[in-house]
């Protein structure tokens, strides 16, 4: 059942697992863990149970999302890469976590991402062969709501087609993906097709693959949740948010943590209750590290800042953060036919009827209907002098989101645009969260620390060089009129370095902020979860979202996040994962 409020809680009940988070990774656990009718589960959410908003529904609504109520509204610390700029951090706030405010694009990382997770944890478990499993048991690939011959576009026989998350390609064609398509023929040593970008092998251009099904948004809450909520032993209490996970006990001289602490924002009251198997953490990889950090599980010496005290000495707690820094190119068009109709409010109006009545029209399209995932050149200069920070051949640097309108994530301009988004998806710097004050309720201070080693900001500068090439091949004569704004006047080295550092924003992917490492291994810099993800030094207690990736994938990472959690849920119930 939903729970409004703690007061709906019963006395007489007492749960297995309460997980801390109900995204990605907590709705696959609540589904999979209640699968066994024995198993009771609180799942805890700080956001609403509205995941059926329509803003949330309708995939090209989907910008409407940010600064809104399903949003942690965070903001960066002032980046020293980026010129001094403080970028907003959007993350989910609502049942379905940043599944139900994300662009949808699905991927499920390459089979080097895996792999170099299987050798940094020393669990052969994570490696690619192994996880392809899990893959397939979380997809249900469908056909496009359009139902053309997608036999071009996706290799629909490697994905599977029984799992609760539905994924497609976009349920419509727009106007620019034959040109994109005819610029892989055009151009194909360094922009080669790729048919299937999910196979494990990733690079190259192809089709974006989705959480859109049937032109409709399909979120962890949607695909996980919403089927399963009569269960009787699954119990989701929204409106409520974790402030604290609480020592219980002591056990192999390991302190216990069983216990949750959990309050309604401004209420003043304070419930705790103790699960009798775990808790589990999957409030992503901003709150995890928060609410461990409150809680006294972090590195001592920052802790001992704000007066708390360190139960556990975890130095890697809220280190190592990863994410996706992202700067557009936009170009003019020579057409009426783009997605920036979608600004004007009448004809919004009436694509709304239609998605309403049938789901069909622009707004239930992708953004973005191809990707392409890019390596530098093997003997780039930057290799002369900086490792390469790629998990491997089959990784990109680089990512193109190749979309048929204006996006700059400020007012859209008059007129008709294609924009290519050049995505850093194998950086070499490193942030960090930490505590701002000890207040549960207020933000910790996040500093992604981006473009700030000379690889990111090299290869930042490559892809928008690349970006260039791909947009003046034939297959785009007549149609791109101009580059335009400052991208335009960015065109020596240095100006385009500088255009990226002040305008670079992220594609919001933050991960890795409490890494696993080698099972047992202390000291900073050796994660702060063991490979089974139960948090070091701890008894009872796991984290199981994207924080947990040691290095972020070369790939938008709610795929990688599900998986990974699918695994999770095996390892929770004991049952072999191999
Ligand atoms: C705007 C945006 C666009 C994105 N685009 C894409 C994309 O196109 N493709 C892609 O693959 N990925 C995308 N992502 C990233 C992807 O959605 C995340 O990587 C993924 O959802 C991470 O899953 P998670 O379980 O770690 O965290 P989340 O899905 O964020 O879930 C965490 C949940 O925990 C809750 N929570 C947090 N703190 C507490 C607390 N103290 N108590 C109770 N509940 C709490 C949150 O409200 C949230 O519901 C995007 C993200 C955003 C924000």
């Amino acid at each position: 059942a939903i729970l409004q409020s703690p007061t709906q809680l019963s006395s007489k009940k007492s749960y297995d697992y309460i997980i801390v988070g109900g995204g990605a990774g907590g709705s696959v656990l609540a589904n999979r863990l209640t699968e066994d009718n024995y198993t009771n589960v609180l799942l805890i959410e700080a956001g609403s149970s509205d995941y059926k908003n329509l803003n949330i529904a309708v995939p090209q609504l989907a910008a409407a999302l940010a600064r809104s109520e399903f949003d942690w509204n965070f903001t960066t610390a002032g980046q020293p890469g980026l010129n001094g700029r403080s970028i907003p951090y959007q993350r989910g706030h609502v049942l379905g976590g940043s599944t139900a405010v994300n662009y949808m694009a699905f991927n499920t990382g390459s089979r080097d991402d895996w792999d170099r997770w299987a050798n940094v944890t020393g669990d052969s478990g994570w490696g690619f062969d192994n996880i392809v499993k899990y893959i397939k048991k979380m997809e249900n690939f469908v056909p496009p709501l359009d139902g053309r011959n997608i036999s071009d576009e996706v290799d629909v026989s490697i994905h599977g087609h029984s799992g609760p998350l539905h994924i497609s390609v976009s349920g419509a064609k727009v106007a620019t993906d034959d040109r994109v398509i005819n610029t892989t023929r055009e151009l194909p040593s360094e922009f080669p097709f790729n048919l299937d970008q999910n196979s494990g092998d990733s690079l190259g251009i192809g089709w974006t693959q989705v959480t859109i099904a049937d032109g409709e948004r399909q979120s962890a809450a949607l695909s996980y949740l919403d089927p399963i909520l009569s269960r009787k032993n699954l119990d989701i209490l929204v409106n409520t948010q974790a402030t604290k996970v609480l020592q219980t006990g002591v056990s192999g001289g390991k302190p216990v943590f069983r216990g949750v602490q959990f309050s309604q924002v401004g209420s003043g009251k304070f419930t705790t209750l103790k699960a009798t198997r775990e808790v589990i953490l999957s409030a992503g990889a901003i709150k995890t590290p928060h609410v461990l950090m409150l809680s006294g599980i972090g590195d001592s010496s920052e802790l001992s800042k704000f007066n708390v005290s360190t139960i556990v000495d975890l130095p890697d707690v809220g280190k190592n953060l990863q994410d996706h820094p992202l700067v557009t190119s936009p170009f003019r068009v020579n057409s009426t036919d783009t997605l920036d109709n979608l600004n004007n409010a009448t004809f919004v109006a009436e694509q709304l009827a239609l998605w309403q009545k049938n789901r069909t029209g622009e707004l239930g399209v992708a953004t973005g209907s191809q990707l392409g995932w890019l390596r530098l050149p093997d003997n780039s200069s930057i290799f002369e002098t900086e490792p390469d920070p790629s998990a491997g051949p089959t990784s990109a640097h680089f990512e193109f989101i190749l979309i048929d309108s204006f996006i700059d994530f400020s007012a859209p301009p008059p007129g008709n645009y294609f924009t290519g988004f050049t995505v850093l998806v194998s950086s070499s710097s490193r942030g960090y969260i930490t505590l701002n004050t000890t207040n549960p309720f207020d933000p910790p201070f996040i500093q992604p620390s981006f473009l700030s080693t000379p690889f990111d900001i090299f290869t930042m500068r490559e892809s928008i060089k690349s970006m260039r090439r791909f947009m003046a091949a034939p297959a785009w004569d007549g149609w791109i009129l101009n580059e335009f704004g400052s991208f335009a006047a960015a065109q020596t080295d240095e100006q385009i370095e500088e255009y990226a550092r002040n305008t670079t924003v992220t594609v919001n992917h933050v991960t890795c902020t409490v890494g696993m490492g080698k099972t047992g291994s202390s000291g900073p810099g050796t994660g702060a979860l063991n490979a089974d993800l139960t948090v070091k030094g701890t008894v009872g207690l796991r984290v199981v979202d994207a924080s947990a990736f040691p290095f972020i994938p070369a790939a938008h990472p709610q795929g990688v996040t599900y998986a990974l959690a699918e695994r999770a849920a095996d390892l929770i119930k004991g049952v072999s994962t191999c």
